[in-house]
């Protein structure tokens, strides 16, 4: 079995991680996560993880390197783990926003083979979209990433050009419909519902909206024809939402998102 070094575990780290062991692709006692404050990691080594603060170290024992620190702190990790990266040992995989393949190996060395993708936090319960791209991993290293990405999720192989745009959509996503989730419940609380209430009943439905999409293979207008009866209560309250820009703020969001995404690193650090 492959060891792992998260070098970076945060949220999307810590994600991950978690999310590998549950699908078994990998034990725990084979992934390294390291960051600088060792105290947040403590509940992970006595789940059966590694832990670390020497990312050298961390990379030395692993096959795979995967990189998830933010993008500002990205620099000052390539240069210390420069010197223990070995190109025909490791593939390093990384999972920063804004960051191309070419900027990682100017850093690592031209030989390193890299592969960039994009997962969201449902990746600690095998629910992730994923997006990976790479201009020099063979494609073995290719396919098993793939096929790792494939145990905790989808995976849709991209151009890298469209990265951004994939951080955008699938990472941020998660948040965009999470706040479209609160923001019903918060209607259902003001028709007269408990918010605990609500929120189930708004978790549920959401659910039962994305599994109509997923299992009929239909596009969203059709699915939501069925709902909207002539002259009915349905279609009034779409048209209201759409009247205060639902569809538009959302385009909009999006777009600005993948606009940040693409400027949030720079070479200079
Ligand atoms: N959150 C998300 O949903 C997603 C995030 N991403 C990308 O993943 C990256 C991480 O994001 P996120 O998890 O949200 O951020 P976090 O801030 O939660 O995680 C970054 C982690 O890196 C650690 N870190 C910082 N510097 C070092 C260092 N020198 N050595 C080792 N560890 C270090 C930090 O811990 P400490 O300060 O203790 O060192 C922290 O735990 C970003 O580049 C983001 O764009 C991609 C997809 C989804
Ligand atoms: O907000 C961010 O910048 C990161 C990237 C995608 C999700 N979270």
């Amino acid at each position: 079995m492959k060891k792992i070094a998260i070098i970076g575990s945060g949220n999307i780290g810590l994600s991950l991680a978690k999310g590998l062991v549950k699908a078994n692709f990998v034990q725990a006692g084979n992934i390294t996560l390291t960051r600088r404050n060792l105290s947040h990691l403590q509940p992970y080594q006595e789940a059966g993880f590694q832990i670390s603060s020497n990312n050298n170290e961390a990379v030395k024992t692993a096959d795979i390197v995967i990189l998830a620190v933010l993008p500002q702190q990205l620099n000052a990790v390539l240069d210390e783990i420069q010197p223990a990266i070995d190109p025909a040992k490791h593939l390093v995989i990384s999972v920063i926003s804004g960051v191309s393949c070419a900027a990682i190996k100017e850093k690592l060395g031209a030989d390193v083979q890299v592969v960039r993708s994009m997962p969201n936090t449902a990746i600690a319960i095998g629910q992730s979209m994923t997006c990976i791209a790479s201009d020099n991993a063979s494609a073995n290293n290719l396919a098993e990433v793939t096929q790792m990405f494939e145990t905790v999720g989808s995976v849709v192989k991209i151009n890298e050009d469209l990265m951004t745009s994939a951080t955008a959509l699938c990472a941020c996503g998660i948040a965009f419909f999470l706040r479209a989730i609160r923001a019903a419940s918060q209607g259902g609380v003001e028709i007269g519902f408990h918010a605990d209430e609500a929120l189930k009943m708004a978790v549920q439905t959401a659910k039962g909206a994305a599994d109509l999409l997923l299992l009929h293979k239909t596009h969203p207008e059709s699915e939501i024809d069925k709902v909207t009866s002539p002259k009915g209560c349905t279609i009034a309250g779409l048209n209201e939402m759409e009247h205060n820009g639902f569809s538009s703020s959302l385009i909009k969001g999006i777009k600005l998102s993948a606009l940040k995404a693409g400027n949030l690193y720079t070479k200079e650090g």
